[in-house]
């Protein structure tokens, strides 16, 4: 007799929360376990806000921001193990990154114009991850609440400011004094507050999400919690 291994069914699942809860090292590392593909939704805000930026648009600008939402080509690679993103052909995945561009990126993606856009390209990139049987992890602020509604499985992220500061901090390097904790700190703060606030779309935590809270867990942790989950609803 002939056992037959049915392929895991795709699933796509959403992951957003504030900056700094773990969501691109969480998804990242779980899409690269389960053979999925992986989606930064951040790193596209951030290109079309470089665009706008090198084009010498104000981000303060929003009819001029509006006017020229449509314009750059934005295309992201989904492997987990090496995510990329081009504006125009060109890679911005270092450039994306610049504390220029994180300063100017919430003003940008506030505009209904340019969510319109990006969203377009999520849900399609969404879809054919799940066509081709992969499934996918997508990670954002409004994955769960308007990008995918019908997700298979919502994950929100949370953790306290100063660890979330920590984190970060921790990331560029260098000696962790208490001033430069605090000034982390303010700047996500800052963003989170514009990003939870905003009209168009705002971070939220869908009413179906789960929420997580990995203050006190390893990225390690969140990993196998999250891949729990993933495999629970794939063998569903
Ligand atoms: N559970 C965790 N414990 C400790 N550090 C973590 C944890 N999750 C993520 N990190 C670290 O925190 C920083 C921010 O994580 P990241 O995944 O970029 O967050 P987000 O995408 O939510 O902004 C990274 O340096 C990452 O390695
Ligand atoms: N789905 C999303 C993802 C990001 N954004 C916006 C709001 C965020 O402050 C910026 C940057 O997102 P990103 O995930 O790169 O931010 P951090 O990794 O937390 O620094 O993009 C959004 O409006 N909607």
């Amino acid at each position: 007799m002939r056992t037959t291994v049915s392929a895991p069914t795709p699933v796509v699942v959403a992951i957003d929360g504030p900056s700094g809860t773990g969501k691109s090292s969480t998804s990242k590392g779980v899409a690269a376990r389960l053979g999925m593909a992986y989606l930064d939704t951040g790193a596209q805000y951030r290109a079309i806000t470089w665009w706008m930026l090198t084009r010498g648009i104000d981000p303060a600008d929003t009819a001029e921001v509006a006017a020229a939402a449509e314009k750059p080509e934005i295309v992201s690679g989904t492997d987990p193990l090496a995510p990329t993103i081009t504006v125009d052909g060109t890679d911005v995945s270092t450039p994306i990154r610049g504390a220029e561009v994180t300063g100017a990126v919430s003003a940008v993606s506030a505009v209904p114009e340019i969510r319109a856009r990006i969203t377009g390209l999520q849900r399609s990139i969404a879809a054919e991850a799940a066509r081709s049987g992969a499934g996918i992890v997508v990670e954002g602020r409004d994955i769960g609440t308007t990008v995918l509604p019908d997700a298979d499985l919502k994950i929100f992220l949370t953790a306290s400011p100063e660890v979330r500061a920590a984190r970060r901090s921790g990331e560029l390097g260098g000696p962790q004094d208490a001033a430069r904790l605090a000034a982390t700190r303010a700047d996500l703060v800052r963003r989170d507050t514009a990003d939870s606030s905003r009209t168009a779309s705002p971070l939220a935590r869908a009413a179906d999400a789960v929420e997580l809270d990995t203050a006190d867990l390893t990225l390690e942790q969140v990993i196998e919690r999250v891949g729990a989950m993933i495999e629970e609803r794939r063998s569903a």
